[in-house]
């Protein structure tokens, strides 16, 4: 059950609040300010969005495959590139959606559809291709090592 707070304390709290939101507004002043905002979005993408998670788990299988099969460094950092690639078209879908959502809230709009569908379609033709690279990096090696 609610209990109300005494003025003094709710002025403090709003207080606070106010400070925070001028905060948010602060423009990085600094070197691991920048860092920590990045990691502040890296963690929200991480946490928020499955698609996200789930291209970063299929890169650590690809890399561990890739270590395995003793691939050379140019294929590793075709391999890099290309799954690097995905998990930042994922970090700006996201960054879009939250964008499109911000400016016009729960309504329906034909160019939010656009800029969504195009964003996620971004990244389906990059995890798509980058699908395809590992493919065929992976494969001939990890066939011969299988005997085939
Ligand atoms: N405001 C809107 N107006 C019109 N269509 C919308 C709107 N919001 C979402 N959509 C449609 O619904 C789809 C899913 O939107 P949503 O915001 O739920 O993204 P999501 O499911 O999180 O996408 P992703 O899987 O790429 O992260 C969009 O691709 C778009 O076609």
């Amino acid at each position: 059950m609610p209990t109300e707070l005494p003025l003094p304390v709710e002025n403090e709290l709003k207080a606070v609040k106010l400070a925070a939101r001028r905060r948010s507004w602060r423009i990085a002043g600094d070197l691991p300010a920048s860092f920590r905002y990045a990691a502040q979005g890296l963690g929200y993408a991480f946490s928020s969005q499955r698609n996200f998670r789930i291209h970063v788990l299929i890169g650590a299988v690809v890399f561990g495959l890739a270590v395995v099969l003793q691939l050379d460094l140019i294929r590793m950092a075709v391999l890099a590139l290309t799954v690097t690639a995905v998990l930042v078209l994922e970090l700006l879908n996201t960054a879009i959606e939250a964008v499109v959502d911000l400016a016009i809230g729960r309504r329906y709009h034909p160019l939010a559809r656009i800029a969504k569908d195009c964003a996620a379609a971004a990244v389906l033709v990059a995890a798509i291709s980058s699908l395809l690279i590992a493919l065929f990096l992976l494969l001939p090696p990890l066939l011969l090592r299988l005997n085939f």
